[in-house]
């Protein structure tokens, strides 16, 4: 962890990283830039788009090149996707530039909130339970190895996320230059 840096949000699909990192960012002061949808900028393609034409193969080598190029800066919240610390290259960026959390959803949570989406093409099945049991017991590994610190949105609203995560990480973030 650089405690000068960024704020990293990794977790699983449905965790909350997109809407809740847009809110903590407000609160910080610091600009939320979310790596799917500058995946989705540069490509002028959505998720789903690059899936169907380029593969997930496709698709992680567009989101490691442009964790990279996020991660040049300084001084954001950045929202990643769950699938981003697959990757080792991608989880030595995230440890090296920022202050990492995993905000922790439970699967029961997940198809609660995802129950509508139809933009995430790994739960474009039947079986969506199993997915992300098998999704989450794979990857527990890599979020444990990325995380500086674990958030639990349980019984959380995003806004409430937002704020109890803001007033933890006024504690335990030493970001270099802040007031707080
Ligand atoms: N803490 C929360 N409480 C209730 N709903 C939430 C919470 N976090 C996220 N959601 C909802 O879940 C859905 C997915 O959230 P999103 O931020 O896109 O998750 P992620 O980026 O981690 O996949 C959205 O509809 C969002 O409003
Ligand atoms: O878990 C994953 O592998 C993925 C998560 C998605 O982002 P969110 O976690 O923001 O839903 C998106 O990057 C893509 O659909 C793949
Ligand atoms: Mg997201």
């Amino acid at each position: 962890m650089d405690p000068a840096t960024n704020l990293i949000l990794v977790g699983p699909m449905g965790a909350g990283k997109t809407c809740v990192g847009e809110r903590l960012a407000g609160q910080c002061g610091l600009r939320l830039l979310d790596l799917d949808h500058e995946i989705e900028r540069d490509a002028g393609a959505s998720v789903t788009q690059i899936f169907e034409h380029e593969g997930e193969a496709g698709f992680r080598a567009r989101e490691s090149a442009m964790l990279a190029e996020l991660l040049r800066g300084d001084g954001i919240v950045l929202a990643t996707g769950g699938g981003a610390v697959l990757d080792a290259n991608n989880r030595a960026l995230l440890r090296g530039r920022g202050f990492v959390v995993h905000l922790h959803a439970s699967v029961e949570q997940q198809l609660q909130r995802l129950a509508f989406d139809d933009t995430r093409p790994l739960l474009a099945r039947p079986d969506r339970e199993d997915v992300l049991h098998d999704l989450a017991a794979a990857r527990a590994p890599w979020y444990a190895e990325v995380a500086d610190l674990v958030f639990d949105t349980a019984g959380l609203g995003a806004d409430a996320a937002a704020t109890q995560l803001a007033a933890l990480l006024a504690q335990r973030w030493h970001r270099i230059g802040a007031n707080a």
